[in-house]
């Protein structure tokens, strides 16, 4: 049985872990995780790839998608909606909005799109793909609308090693990753 609970434990639990990094350990870790070779290049031509902007001492995706850029990659990033994630175009030197949580937004004049390639930020994660985020489900949910069309969608988990937990207590709801990127390592989930 998988209780919501569980799901906080392992969030709190993690995210300490990950506070107790220092900022200079965490831009070292995050410049180390943008020189692996990446397993979806194939893909960057079929459309764009979401990244995020950081908040807290969560790992940072730019070094990675600056690489995804000179790599001719187009760019965009995801907007709070009341009806949920939007992606909206962004590309480097772009302004963005301030929003809640210090949360750095594409405005809404920035051109909306439909990633083909998704960075995803976790809170914790396991081997087997699962992952915890902020507990809203914003991303189980956008994950879940963009499929509604039909298209390929590749979804890349991005975190600090020390944020991989045994097993995520995973909901039906929850989309499996099709890989993870850490400062060490590029894993191909086990989907057992
Ligand atoms: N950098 C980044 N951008 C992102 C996300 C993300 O996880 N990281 N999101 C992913 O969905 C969306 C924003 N969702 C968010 C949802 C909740 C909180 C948040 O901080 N909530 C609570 C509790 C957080 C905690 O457990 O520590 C709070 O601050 O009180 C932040 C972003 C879209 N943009
Ligand atoms: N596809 C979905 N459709 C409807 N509700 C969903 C969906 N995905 C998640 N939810 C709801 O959102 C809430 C948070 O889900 P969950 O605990 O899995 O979030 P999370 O994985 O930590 O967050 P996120 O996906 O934002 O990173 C749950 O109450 C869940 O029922």
């Amino acid at each position: 049985m998988t209780r919501p609970n569980d799901k906080s434990a392992i969030r709190q639990d993690v995210l300490s872990r990950r506070d107790a990094l220092s900022e200079a350990d965490r831009a070292r870790m995050s410049a180390a995780m943008a020189e692996h070779p990446l397993p979806f290049l194939d893909e960057l031509g079929e459309g764009p790839v979401s990244g995020f902007w950081p908040i807290r001492s969560e790992v940072d995706p730019r070094p990675l998608m600056r690489r995804l850029a000179q790599l001719g990659a187009g760019l965009c990033l995801p907007v709070v909606r009341e009806t949920g994630l939007e992606f909206r175009a962004y590309a480097f030197g772009d302004l963005l909005d301030k929003a809640g949580f210090g949360l750095s937004e594409p405005p809404q004049t920035a051109p909306e799109a439909r990633p083909r390639v998704m960075l995803a930020p976790m809170a914790a994660f396991d081997r087997f793909g699962d992952r915890v985020g902020y507990g809203k489900g914003h991303y189980d949910r956008a994950i879940e609308r963009m499929l509604a069309d039909g298209k390929p969608l590749t979804i890349v988990g991005l975190a600090f090693s020390l944020q991989e937990v045994e097993r995520v207590p995973a909901e039906a709801h929850d989309r499996r990753l099709d890989w993870i990127l850490t400062e060490r390592e590029v894993i191909r989930p086990s989907h057992l």
